[in-house]
């Protein structure tokens, strides 16, 4: 699978380790920034890697920020985008089988490398559930979206 990766400079350090994880598993990383530790705003990489996922080079995007939280509001901006703070294993897979969560956001001041590495895993293996009950409910999520 094609994954992009953003984070601003509170997740840089930890994104660093999660692409090498990510590569290890046997998918293809394309990171939109930062590049090094000095500050940026975590809403212009949200928008970077959003506009990736949207225009089709990846089919799911993780941002890592101090929180995960300002990762999240940002790319949930963009129509189209699912984003998640993910802190835990279940909550890392069961948003992507029952919320189609295509962006993973994970707090970098929050969670440690080991359990990064697993919310990552649970995240990239879980799939869309093909129960109508979530397919409905995403529907609507869609149609909230051209409300504004
Ligand atoms: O967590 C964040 C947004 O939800 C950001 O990554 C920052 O850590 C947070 O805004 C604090 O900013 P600072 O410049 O690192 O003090």
């Amino acid at each position: 699978m094609k994954i992009v990766m953003g984070s601003d400079h509170a997740g840089f350090p930890l994104k660093a380790d999660i692409i090498t994880h990510i590569e290890a598993l046997g998918h293809e990383v394309t990171d939109v920034g930062c590049y090094d530790a000095g500050e940026v705003d975590f809403p212009d990489v949200a928008n970077a890697l959003v506009d990736f996922l949207l225009e089709g080079k990846a089919e799911r995007g993780i941002m890592v920020c101090g929180t995960g939280v300002g990762a999240a509001i940002a790319a949930n901006k963009r129509a189209g985008i699912r984003a998640a703070v993910g802190h835990d294993v279940h909550s890392a897979h069961q948003c992507v089988e029952h919320d189609n969560v295509n962006v993973l956001c994970i707090g970098a001041q929050i969670v440690g490398l080991w359990l990064a590495r697993d919310l990552v895993s649970a995240f990239l293996e879980a799939e869309f559930s093909t129960s109508e009950e979530f397919r409905r409910r995403v529907c609507k999520l869609s149609e909230m979206e051209l409300k504004g």
